[in-house]
């Protein structure tokens, strides 16, 4: 692989830092309780310091697995990265717009498999001709052929899930984000989800992967960033960094 100068850098964070500001108390307020006694109780806010100064830089056909403990700030840093999460210091730079991978908020359970795909690939950008050119593809990847016709708040969870992974990859994403999505289907539909975005990532794309599965990382990824309490712990070649945070 070439040097990362030589190559185009596609995401620069430079040290990101998200706060969350949350209600300390957690109590809810009953009907007895005055007006002025909720509002004083609402200022207690606490401040959850969920990223403190992440920098890092992603270059083209790099694909990143994102690794760490429950809350340690990772799907921050994704929602961060897709401009979802604001940030309260430093800012990230992208060449073109990050998309989170899903489909699902277009996507209608009464309606047909068939049809949602149609659905979801207006949603994703694609035009008519460009859907049906990709459908079968796109049914075949799902592995839905024999339930294509029902509607799809029949299908299971997983179903539902391979379906919306299959769309969303039917088009070339230059920055793409996944966030635990592998963790749904099968082995096999796992083993298919990772040539996928290794095929986005050699063609030009950039990939993150949030995991906790240590398999799908190493399988899919050339590089790793650890996150640990809202801090970058380690950023590096895939297995250097799987071998530190798993002697962690
Ligand atoms: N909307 C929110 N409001 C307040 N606090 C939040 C919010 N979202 C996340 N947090 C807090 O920010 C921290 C980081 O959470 P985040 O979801 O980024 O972690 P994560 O590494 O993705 O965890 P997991 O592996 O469990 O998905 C946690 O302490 C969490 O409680």
């Amino acid at each position: 692989m070439a040097a990362p100068t030589d190559r185009k850098p596609v995401v620069i964070a430079d040290d990101v830092h998200v706060e969350y500001r949350v209600l300390a108390t957690g109590k809810r307020a009953t009907a007895a309780d005055s007006a002025r006694k909720i509002l004083q109780r609402s200022r207690k806010t606490r401040t959850v310091h969920a990223l403190k100064g992440v920098s890092f830089t992603a270059y083209e056909n790099d694909s990143i697995g994102v690794i760490g403990s429950n809350g340690s700030g990772k799907s921050t840093l994704m929602r961060a990265i897709v401009g979802l999460t604001p940030t309260s210091q430093g800012s990230i730079y992208a060449a073109s717009r990050p998309s989170m991978l899903g489909v699902g908020a277009a996507l209608i359970k009464d309606l047909s498999g068939e049809r949602n795909v149609i659905l979801g690939g207006l949603a994703l950008g694609l035009t008519l001709e460009e859907i049906h050119e990709k459908y079968d593809e796109i049914v075949e990847f799902a592995g839905l052929r024999k339930f294509i016709e029902l509607p799809m708040r029949t299908y299971s969870s997983g179903m539902t899930a391979r379906l919306k992974f299959a769309i969303a990859t039917a088009r070339q994403h230059e920055i793409l984000i996944v966030d635990e999505a592998l963790a749904v289907g099968d082995k096999t539909f796992r083993d298919r989800s990772e040539a996928k975005i290794r095929e986005i990532r050699d063609n030009a794309g950039t990939v993150f992967l949030v995991s906790h599965s240590m398999r799908s990382i190493a399988d899919t990824c050339n590089r790793v960033l650890w996150i640990n309490q809202g801090d970058l712990m380690m950023d590096g070649p895939t297995d250097e960094v799987i071998a530190a945070y798993e002697a962690s």
